[in-house]
């Protein structure tokens, strides 16, 4: 026997043993070829048997089972439908004929809500339009949301980018004006996600222009835009006239971006479009990224806060504008903004373009920011001050205001001591409305 064949045989004994894996337990049967062949027969039957019924089950709920939701489904499920039209077409529902309806975008952020708020009171059509992302607390966009509700105003959750849920809105509504507020806001984020911008304040806009121009009639546009496109001016105070074509951020790049878009839409399809450049706005149900905001939770946890100063030592200055007469401006760009002229993606003639600074003409240190909240808060604050470091923020804003105080009637009349008092209120009401305030126990 070759030593191959012997491998073979003592190999196919070993397997006909059938040795059970337990060393020590080694009991070799007697070899008996029929009764192997009917037992392994038997075995594959039955096998043969369950996987058969295995199977039949599968087919049975595959059959059964509704298709899978697509990933547009998805997406239409939070809104669409008899009932979500409904809402929409009651949030639209002016109380006199001469009343606007408006679709607000960014409803449920800060300044949306203000200007929602104000506009339902005053008996405009409201709809509002937010995606709730995550750049900020979601429980207080969630709360600013409640707070609309309960005056009548409906918050469509979905995205400016998404252009069949915008056309779906045209549809049902006949919108004279939009209150384009939806962004990715702040400055220094711009550093960590940079597509955001691009895709809010970008695309976001122009998906928004496009299903605007195509409507019947055509809406009336005003939109946020940002002191932040004077960018390196260093001429003060701003003034539109001024040169904005060197942007320090990216997020000013969008803005600016935002207001060339602007431009050629009014040009090419006959909308009315004006861009509001709004100056550091703040105050109550305000945003957590913003300075003075988590400034506030800071000092009174204890927690250090880094205070900016220019590279010479220079003051860091920012003209800080009360959401209350924000509101006032915006409302004021409204009221005084013209038809536009086209329909249908058609022009018929030439539209309003307007750009105007909301300010509060009146800069303030960012040092005395932080002095102002002190004496509110009753804490004094653990300050580390810093060169200023690039990351897209400027030394200073001052805003002239001549333009929107004569065509808007625009007049700011918050100081930052009356309108921080406020924020501070709302704040502690906000986030510990039970517990004692710490302003008392100074
Ligand atoms: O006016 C505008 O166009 C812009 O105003 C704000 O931007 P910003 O003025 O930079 O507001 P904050 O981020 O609240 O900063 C306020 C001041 O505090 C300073 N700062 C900020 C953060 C910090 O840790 N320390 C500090 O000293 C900044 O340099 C700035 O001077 C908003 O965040 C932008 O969305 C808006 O468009």
């Amino acid at each position: 026997m070759s030593l191959l064949k012997t491998v073979a045989v003592s190999h196919n004994n070993v397997d006909n043993n059938m040795l059970p894996s337990t060393p020590g337990k080694l009991k070799p049967e007697k070899y008996q070829p029929y009764n192997h062949y009917m037992i392994h027969r038997l075995r594959l039957s039955k096998l043969t048997l369950w996987s058969s019924i295995f199977l039949a089950f599968i087919l049975f709920f595959f059959i059964l089972s509704p298709p899978s939701p697509s990933p547009a489904a998805n997406r239409r499920e939070s809104w669409g439908g008899h009932h979500w039209e409904k809402r929409v077409t009651k949030s639209a529902c002016r109380n006199s004929d001469s009343g606007f309806t408006v679709l607000v975008t960014g409803a449920a952020g800060f300044v949306g809500c203000h200007v929602s708020l104000s506009l339902k009171r005053r008996g405009d059509g409201v709809v509002g339009l937010d995606n709730f992302n995550r750049y900020y607390d979601q429980n207080l966009k969630r709360s600013r949301q409640k707070v609309l509700s309960g005056a009548g105003v409906f918050v469509v959750e979905g995205d400016i980018n998404d252009a069949a849920l915008i056309r779906k809105l045209f549809d049902v509504v006949h919108f004279t004006h939009v209150m384009h507020l939806a962004a990715q806001a702040g400055v220094r984020y711009a550093m960590q996600n940079p597509h955001s911008y691009v895709h809010s304040n970008v695309a976001g806009f122009v998906n928004l222009l496009e299903a605007s121009k195509d409507a019947n009639p055509q809406p009336a546009i005003v939109w946020a835009s940002s002191s932040s496109v004077y960018g390196l001016n260093s001429k003060v105070p701003f003034s539109e006239k001024d040169r904005t074509d060197q942007p320090a951020s990216l997020y000013a790049a969008t803005k600016k971006a935002g207001e060339a878009i602007a431009h050629s839409y009014n040009h090419i399809y006959g909308l009315s479009i004006t861009g509001l450049r709004f100056f550091t706005v703040y105050g109550p149900w305000g945003r957590p990224d913003m300075a003075y905001f988590f400034f506030t939770k800071d000092i009174l946890k204890g927690k250090q806060i880094t205070v900016f100063e220019a590279a010479d030592g220079g003051t860091v200055a920012r003209d800080f504008t009360y959401i209350d007469d924000i509101v006032k401006g915006c409302l004021g760009a409204l009221d005084t903004a013209k038809r536009s002229t086209g329909s249908g993606g058609k022009k018929k003639g030439p539209a309003q373009f307007r750009i105007y600074n909301l300010g509060n003409t009146s800069p303030v240190a960012v040092s005395e920011l932080v002095r102002i909240l002190e004496k509110l808060l009753k804490v004094k604050a653990k300050k580390k001050v810093m060169v200023m470091p690039r990351n897209g923020d400027v030394q200073f804003t001052h805003a002239n205001i001549s333009r929107a105080h004569r065509e808007l009637g625009y007049m700011p009349t918050t100081d930052l001591e009356t309108g921080l008092s406020n924020f501070v209120k709302w704040y502690l009401d906000f986030y510990s409305p039970s517990t004692k305030n710490p302003a008392s126990s100074w």
